[in-house]
């Protein structure tokens, strides 16, 4: 059995309930596992046995071993501790692979792990792959536990947001640094130096408001709490492989790492401890201590730590306005800012409303995660307390790891319209920086809607795949991160909505795993496809199932009910992954919405097998409710009893011997739940007490009747027909082939010529109503009820002709009686001296068709040939050759018919099919009424006796047997 980390989350089955060898060697094998190869086993693994025979769910080795891990889309990735050690290391490689693996051998071991999945089975990729929630926990943790120096410090790539009033591009400052400023710079320094103040005019009634609710932080910005970033994700995405190249000075006007401030600081004296001759980045800080300031305008100052200074090619850069900072000064503010708030940019002349704008999503109230920036530096500075990583002007926040991480980088809520306006305005448009097309993804996965926009009007391709071992889209990230608004933008901008990342899985599938109902029901409105299924064979309702995310089901199934009962490439449902998962509301839900809980997964197991496994007694009383089976055993002859009872679940154990689960049954290993338990535990002594029960009450059941077979017809027979012993410990009689109608074995010609109808034997009229055969003289002997009058002759009974399709009549005449087979029920059971016998099992009238006497037909002189005699009986019509129907080899419940002396049943020769007087059909009428229970038997004559007499006398134990023992010595 696989019972590998049945706890953990998302990712992949990671386990099952199937059987295995309670402390066998499969249980050690993979216990003992190390690696993916051996982790990766078929669908059935054994399941791991605890000292006490109790299989125990494992966590995959791969997890304990960090051979592999799953991202946040629950894809393989290496071991974080790993990933981060490497990038730790100054043996490591260059910090371009980042912290997490070398993206080829992440690819290497993918194709490993896939490779054995053709072989073994998804599931077992799925075992093996497992990580969760528990895996980011330890990557978060290694990321905060490593020493600041041993982080390589790399390139900054240049960050910026777009609306920069009147800041001119970098580039256009350098070249203006180099040049001597020409009348259009001396206009937009003049500009620049104006606009603070009307943006200082403006924002200032606002500031004081915010002040005075002493909440800043609900404004234009909101902080993130350091632990809430995605420092693994964001190293990876900002970190781009270095190059030992020159730097050439494009890359200095590209690549110099600067802050992500986008606002100036009017610089109004030499008192820097007014709001406005702060940076931005002030606004999280106390503003105390000695900062290098750099004034690139007249009016304009920023601050920032000397050590937090952009370095390039051994130049120092302004991290703010990336000017040369190399004659910043020194200054030192001994009191803090009193309103450490956040001046605003002018948000350009306001818009009117457009009107089609509320159609548009609108800007996101979460706040977008801060990036990481890593400045290049020979030494990470040494900060103390005081200095907190808020203190830096430039919000430069010295983290534990070494990584810093600029306050300035906090995303605004931009409203679209200052966006847009901000695009069509040459006086805020951003500064000519030249983005690579991944920060089209960096920017869709962090929230930054406003670059986003930006990059697509750049002519980003809204389709470009992240290189990576995922290859996702800039759609996936916003998805994943559930940025509505973003995949509003990317959608519009041409991105392809079904686009498939590396495991086959959509940007839909991403937001239902992340559970961003919002953005799911928008992709859902843009047409995204519902049914799509990834590698594994998941679709969204599995992704969403097994992480519990109601919501998104509900919303799911208001959309597409249809794929409710969808198989994985598991077999799994998703309510077989709910169930899996304990996920209890959703469960009830896929049941309210239909779910078939019967459907066999690829080990046969139903879903209450899982609630078995999972230990979830209510779901599986849910489950049974519903109708599953609990009777179902799974390809290991497993039964969900068997399950309950090898995960120790005793509630789960009690509800189903409460719901006759069949304690006796043995799976393929020859093991009962009884074997499968953990020996004197509550669930041994549950079932050792329901084994001892019903033992007693088999033992009752011995001396009692026992049902052999539910019906010996094998189904041929209209009415089932039952076996049963209460004597002896008979089984069922097998020694014979049940047929419903005679057979021939040999050529007899049987005459089906329909002209013989003129030597009928009855020469009246038909007088059924409904039968319009009358022309051809046929008589119907069967009254209104099928029966025949109680005026039948019975000692001499005449032969039947009954309509068939010869005749004009409907196939409902009532003169077909026969041919219309076995009504009633019968019941085969073993007689105390006669063997097997038949009764009634209802009270039946007289004149009633029983059933026919039904065998092989063949030729008197076949007949003397065989041994065997007892199921011969004589078609002795005195026309033509004499046959027989022998029911020895092949025949009904006619041939369990014995001989009664007081007979309740009248032999009669009836033809229906055809006339061949040679052949009658042998049918059995009542020739009384019958009660319920009563033996069912008819005179097999004087002559059978005369024969017979002399081997056995006659059973039938009537007062009035003529051939018994006891009677024949009297005679
Ligand atoms: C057509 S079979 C009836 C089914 C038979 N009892 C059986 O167990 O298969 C006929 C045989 O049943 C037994 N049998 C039928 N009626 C009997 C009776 N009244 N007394 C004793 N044996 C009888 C005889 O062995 C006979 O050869």
């Amino acid at each position: 059995m696989d019972h590998r980390g049945a706890s953990e989350g998302p990712g992949r089955r990671s386990s099952s309930p199937s059987s295995g060898t309670p402390m066998g060697a499969k249980g050690q094998a993979a216990l003992s596992v190390q690696k993916p190869s051996v982790k990766v086993t078929p669908f059935h693994g054994s399941p791991i046995a605890s000292s006490d025979g109790a299989l125990r769910s494992i966590r995959p080795a791969a997890s304990a071993h960090g051979s592999l891990f799953l991202d946040t889309y629950g894809r393989l990735t290496a071991p974080p501790v790993r990933g981060r050690a490497a990038a730790g290391s100054s043996e490591d490689p260059p910090p371009s692979s980042g912290s997490a693996p070398a993206p080829t051998g992440v690819k290497l071991q993918n194709k490993y792990v896939f490779a054995l999945l053709k072989t073994a089975g998804r599931k077992a990729l799925k075992s093996s792959t497992k990580l969760c929630p528990s895996h980011k926990g330890k990557e978060r943790r290694a990321v905060s536990s490593k020493p600041p120096s041993a982080v390589k410090r790399r390139k900054r790539k240049m960050g910026m947001y777009n609306l920069v009033p009147k800041k001119k591009a970098k580039a256009i400052k350098q070249q203006e640094k180099k040049e001597e400023p020409g009348p259009s710079v001396q206009q937009n320094r003049a500009a620049a130096e104006e606009k603070p103040v009307m943006l200082t005019e403006t924002l200032q009634p606002l500031r004081s408001e915010l002040l005075m609710e002493g909440d800043p932080g609900e404004g234009e910005y909101t902080e993130l709490a350091l632990e809430c970033l995605d420092l693994k994700a964001q190293e990876e995405l900002l970190s781009p492989p270095l190059s030992d190249a020159k730097v050439t000075e494009s890359d200095l006007l590209e690549e110099l790492p600067l802050c992500c401030c986008r606002m100036e600081t009017p610089f109004s004296g030499d008192s820097l401890s007014t709001i406005e001759q702060t940076c931005m980045a002030m606004e999280s800080m106390d503003g105390m201590g000695t900062f290098m300031e750099c004034r690139p305008y007249g009016s304009i100052s920023h601050r920032f730590h000397r050590d937090c200074a952009s370095i390039l090619k051994d130049l120092r850069f302004c991290p703010h306005c990336g000017e040369d900072a190399s004659g910043a000064k020194e200054v030192t503010v001994l009191k803090a800012d009193p309103a450490p708030s956040v001046p605003r940019s002018k948000p350009g002349p306001s818009l009117p409303a457009v009107p089609n704008m509320a159609a548009l999503p609108s800007v996101p109230t979460t706040p977008a995660v801060p990036r990481i920036l890593r400045a290049k530096k020979s030494s990470e500075p040494q900060r103390g307390r005081d200095q907190s990583p808020s203190s830096c002007p430039a919000g430069c926040l010295s983290r534990s790891k070494g990584e810093a991480v600029c306050a300035t980088d906090r995303i605004p809520k931009e409203p679209l319209e200052s966006i847009l306006t901000a695009l069509d305005d040459d006086n805020l448009k951003p500064k000519k920086v030249k983005y690579p097309t991944r920060q089209l993804y960096i920017s869709a996965k962090q929230g930054e809607l406003q670059k986003v926009i930006q990059l697509l009007v750049d002519g980003k391709d809204p389709n470009f795949l992240m290189e990576g071992p995922n290859r996702v889209t800039p759609l996936h990230a916003a998805a994943a991160e559930g940025h509505q608004e973003i995949c509003h933008m990317l959608v519009q901008a041409g991105a392809n909505l079904d686009m498939c990342d590396e495991e086959q899985r959509t940007p839909l599938m991403a937001a239902c795993e992340n559970n961003h109902v919002d953005t799911v029901k928008y992709l859902l409105r843009a047409g995204a496809a519902v049914s799509h299924k990834d590698i594994m064979g998941f679709t969204c309702l599995h992704l969403a199932a097994k992480l519990g995310h109601h919501d998104i089901i509900h919303h799911l199934l208001s959309k597409a009910s249809k794929y409710i009962n969808c198989q994985d490439d598991g077999g799994w449902t998703p309510i077989t992954w709910a169930i899996e998962h304990k996920h209890r509301e959703l469960v009830h839900l896929l049941l309210a919405r239909g779910a078939d809980v019967n459907i066999r997964d690829k080990e046969e197991n139903v879903c209450v097998h899982w609630a078995a496994l999972s230990g979830c007694d209510d779901l599986a009383q849910a489950l049974l409710e519903a109708r599953c089976d609990l009777s179902a055993v799974n390809v290991h002859g497993d039964s969900a009893l068997h399950v309950a009872a090898r995960e120790n679940h005793l509630e789960c154990v009690m509800l189903f011997l409460s719901r006759g689960a069949d304690i006796t049954q043995r799976n393929r290993e020859g093991g009962t739940a009884l074997d499968c338990c953990m020996y004197g535990s509550k669930v041994w002594t549950a079932l050792s007490t329901n084994k001892k029960l019903t033992d007693a009450r088999r033992g009752r059941d011995c001396r009692g009747e026992r049902v052999l077979s539910r019906d010996i017809s094998r189904g041929y027979e209209a009415v089932p027909i039952a076996c049963v012993n209460s004597v002896d410990s008979e089984p069922s009689p097998e020694n014979f082939k049940y047929i419903p109608d005679s057979c021939v074995t040999s050529a007899l010609n049987i005459d089906r010529d329909i002209t013989h109808l003129q030597h009928c034997s009855c020469t009246e009229d038909c007088s059924s109503s409904s039968c319009m055969c009358g022309q051809l003289s046929l008589r119907c002997w069967y009254d209104g009820e099928g029966r025949l009058p109680l005026d039948f002759c019975q000692r001499e009974p005449p032969v039947l002709f009954e309509c068939n399709h010869a005749c004009s009549c409907l196939r409902s005449c009532r003169n077909r009686v026969v041919q219309n087979g076995l009504r009633l029920r019968l019941q085969l059971f073993r007689t105390q001296r006669m063997g097997w016998g038949v009764r009634a099992m209802q009270d039946i009238p007289q004149g009633t068709f029983i059933c026919e006497y039904v065998g092989e037909i063949i030729t008197d002189a076949e007949a003397d040939k065989r041994e065997n005699d007892s199921f011969l009986f004589t078609l002795d019509n005195k026309v033509g050759d004499v046959h027989c129907i022998d029911a020895r080899l092949f025949g009904n419940i006619g041939r369990f018919i014995n001989h009664l002396c007081e007979p309740t049943l009248l032999a009669v020769r009836v033809f229906t099919m055809h006339q061949d007087l040679r052949f009658p059909r042998i049918a059995f009428f009542s020739s009384c009424s019958i009660k319920a229970g009563d033996q069912i038997g008819f005179d097999y004559g004087d002559h059978y006796w005369r024969v017979k007499s002399k081997y056995f006398s006659c059973q039938c134990g009537s007062l009035k047997c003529r051939h018994s023992a006891s009677s024949r010595e009297s005679h």
